[in-house]
């Protein structure tokens, strides 16, 4: 496989992966000139924020569900193979909820109304949960790479530049992933845990 693309709409994303493949014991070499310009390109000609809007709205299911339909959508636009990758925050005392849907809850609500969600539960406990999906072609079935670190969700510390990073606190840390430094976050990432998984499988193409 001689370029990786990576369909996303969130230039934080971009950036977060572009770290994580390129450093490591076995680092993958991304093309970034190549890739930012894939990445232009299908951003001018089909905003895939849309699309995947349209997709979790339409897609009413489970993470797994909702990254394949992703993905497959995807590979049928670039007539290709390509991964993408769909990020759940998960709060245990609501079973798990708003899992794929954080985004337009983070929206509407932002980190305060994140975190008076949980008002009147004891449990402040939550996961982020990292889907890659990989498919090699139009009418192939995606492959899922999943990763998930443990936290909870406190009051917003740290800058606010990358989605809910500055209400998320992983187990342990004592720091939100916001206050963390970006190479401190990218060792212990859900994104990281996915992504370590999927560097082997490109690996073994
Ligand atoms: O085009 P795609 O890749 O779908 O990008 P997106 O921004 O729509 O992303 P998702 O559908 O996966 O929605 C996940 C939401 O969680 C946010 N998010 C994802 N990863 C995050 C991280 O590591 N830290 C903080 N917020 C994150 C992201 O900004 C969205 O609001
Ligand atoms: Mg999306």
């Amino acid at each position: 496989m001689s370029k990786l693309i990576f369909v996303t709409g969130n230039a934080n994303k971009l950036k977060e992966v572009k770290a994580i493949l390129s450093a490591g014991s076995t680092p993958i070499d991304i093309d970034s000139e190549s890739l930012d310009s894939k990445y232009a390109l299908f951003r001018r000609d089909l905003p895939f924020r849309y699309v995947s809007r349209i997709l979790v709205d339409e897609v009413q299911g489970s993470t797994q569900e909702v990254a394949k339909a992703k993905c497959r959508r995807a590979a049928e636009l670039l007539k290709g193979p390509c991964i993408t990758e769909d990020t759940a925050l998960c709060f245990e005392a609501l079973g798990g909820l708003p899992g794929p849907y954080i985004k337009h809850f983070l929206e509407k609500l932002g980190h305060e109304g994140i975190n008076n969600m949980l008002v009147g539960f004891e449990s402040k406990k939550a996961w982020a949960l990292c889907t890659f999906a990989y498919c090699a072609g139009p009418g192939e079935e995606p492959i899922l790479f999943e990763g998930r670190t443990d936290g909870a969700i406190v009051p917003a510390r740290g800058p606010a530049k990358f989605g809910w990073d500055p209400v998320f606190e992983p187990a342990g840390t004592g720091l939100t992933y916001a206050e963390m430094p970006a190479e401190q976050k990218n060792l212990l990432s859900h994104r990281y845990k996915a992504l370590e998984k999927l560097r082997v499988y490109i690996q073994s193409l």
